[in-house]
């Protein structure tokens, strides 16, 4: 097969060294805004935070409000980054190996390896991986070492969603009480929609936003027709030939590397229902992350407080389906550091072998939302009609299809004309979150095992 690297030199990694870049913005604008308003929360909140955990957090949340804000002058001073001592966490090693490679090229080009010269990618997520570290060495009591400080914004989220949670779960509902089971042409076009739905679920996060509110409230199922001229690169028919030759193997299991918390995650759990229900998923992983991320990621106590909610607001017979679900494990919960690394997924074969090897034991992975897909393809400065075979890199545990809606500057797979026709209509079409891709790719790397 052929490689991207044996085709032409690999373009750049995006990094905020381009000062006319969005990563540059980012790290500028954006991130500062987001680790304040950490230290804001955890000040203001510092009374109802020690209500729950006991007074004697009060000196904890000090200490953790005073290594964050060393964080945030490394950032906004753009010191060199520096190593992660000893930790509980077992990414450490993977960390530091990924910093001095880092380190390594910034040599080459005689420079500090820091927050505007390092890759986007490294920064972005480094800048994340130190808040979890502020919370696990400031913690002396140790009961804030877990906490999720981001979690009032999701759940804010989420309520501000509740509308457009209803109409989705209840058309769910009705669409699932008339399927026609033996007949999988009669759920083509409602499997379309509910990948739609699960890709423009993609569409609000609390990272685009800096923190601020940034909730679903418009009808999802009038949105569909007005979005899908917006969906830049689709492939929803060659996924549709996948499924269906793939129901006449028998009932697969499949996984979802999922995103967002909130609206997204609700969609996303709808389109995993669509597929258990189609009898084309006998089983469905959610890949959450182990820690506070991006704002605005799921984590797994996010995936218990939006079933709670669903059964408090009228979709309790989704909410017991959904639980029954996890209940007999037909859906069940996966985590893995790797997803909390800055590392290009096709990196994890040599880093993490086993979850490699996990991943090709599925029929499918669904790969939500932006940072995933810079991830699958490297955050690398790609040509926009870079063939999206290509651009992964030989990132082929098993057939994959990427959700992902554009909220950062970088692409692959489009057809020659369509970026620039995207930037005639809008200048800001690949960070908005306006434009969205759904790319798939059938390939499954032969070396690995795969058991369904
Ligand atoms: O939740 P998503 O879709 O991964 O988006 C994460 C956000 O973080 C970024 O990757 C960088 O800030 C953006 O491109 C995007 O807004």
């Amino acid at each position: 097969m052929l490689k991207a690297e044996d085709a032409f030199p690999l373009p750049e990694p995006l990094s905020a060294r381009h000062k006319d870049s969005f990563a540059y913005t980012t790290m500028k604008d954006r991130q500062p805004v987001i680790l304040t308003k950490v230290i804001d929360y955890l000040f203001r909140e510092r009374k109802e935070i020690a209500e729950v955990y006991g007074d004697d957090v009060l000196e904890d949340l000090k200490a953790i409000n005073e290594l964050l804000a060393q964080l945030r002058y490394e950032l906004m001073t753009d010191k060199p980054l520096s190593p992660l001592n000893e930790s509980e966490l077992p990414d450490v090693h993977d960390w530091n190996h990924s910093l001095e490679e880092a380190r390594f090229d910034c040599a080459a080009k005689h420079e500090d390896c820091s927050w505007f010269t390092a890759p986007w990618l490294l920064v972005e997520c480094y800048l994340y991986r130190r808040i979890k570290d502020a919370f696990l060495k400031g913690s002396g009591t140790g009961k804030l070492k877990h906490f999720d400080f981001f979690a009032d914004q999701k759940k804010s989220s989420l309520l501000d969603s509740l509308s457009s949670v209803r109409i989705l779960g209840n058309f769910l509902l009705d669409k699932l009480s008339h399927l026609q089971p033996g007949n999988p042409d009669a759920s083509k076009t409602l499997f379309f929609h509910m990948v739609e739905l699960s890709l423009w679920g993609n569409k609000c996060d609390l990272c685009i936003s800096g923190g601020n509110p940034n909730a679903h409230t418009s009808d999802p199922l009038a949105d569909l027709d007005v979005f899908r001229q917006n969906i830049l690169s689709d492939h929803l028919d060659d996924i549709w030939s996948f499924v269906k030759s793939s129901m006449s193997l028998g009932p697969a299991e499949i996984c979802f590397i999922a995103d967002n918390a909130g609206f997204e995650l609700f969609s996303d759990l709808a389109l995993a229902d669509f597929c258990v229900s189609i009898g084309f998923a006998s089983k469905v992983v959610f890949h959450v992350k182990s820690f506070p991320w991006f704002v605005s990621d799921t984590v797994e106590s996010d995936v218990e407080f939006l079933l709670k909610v669903l059964e408090e607001e009228g979709l309790c017979s989704l909410a017991l389906r959904w639980k029954s679900y996890f209940e007999t494990e037909r859906w069940s919960i996966e985590s893995d550091h790797f997803w909390t690394l800055s590392e290009p997924f096709p990196n994890m074969k040599k880093i993490r072998p086993l979850l490699y090897e996990r991943l090709s034991r599925f029929r499918l992975l669904v790969v939500k939302g932006d940072l995933n897909y810079r991830k699958l393809l490297s955050d690398l400065n790609w040509e926009h009609h870079t063939s999206f075979e290509l651009a992964l890199r030989q990132f082929h545990p098993c057939a994959l299809v990427t959700l992902r809606t554009m909220k950062s500057d970088m692409v692959a797979g489009l057809r020659p004309s369509v970026g620039k026709n995207a930037h005639t209509i809008d200048p800001n079409w690949m960070i908005t979150g306006k434009y969205g891709l759904v790319q798939f790719s059938g390939r499954k790397d032969t070396e690995s095992k795969c058991s369904v």
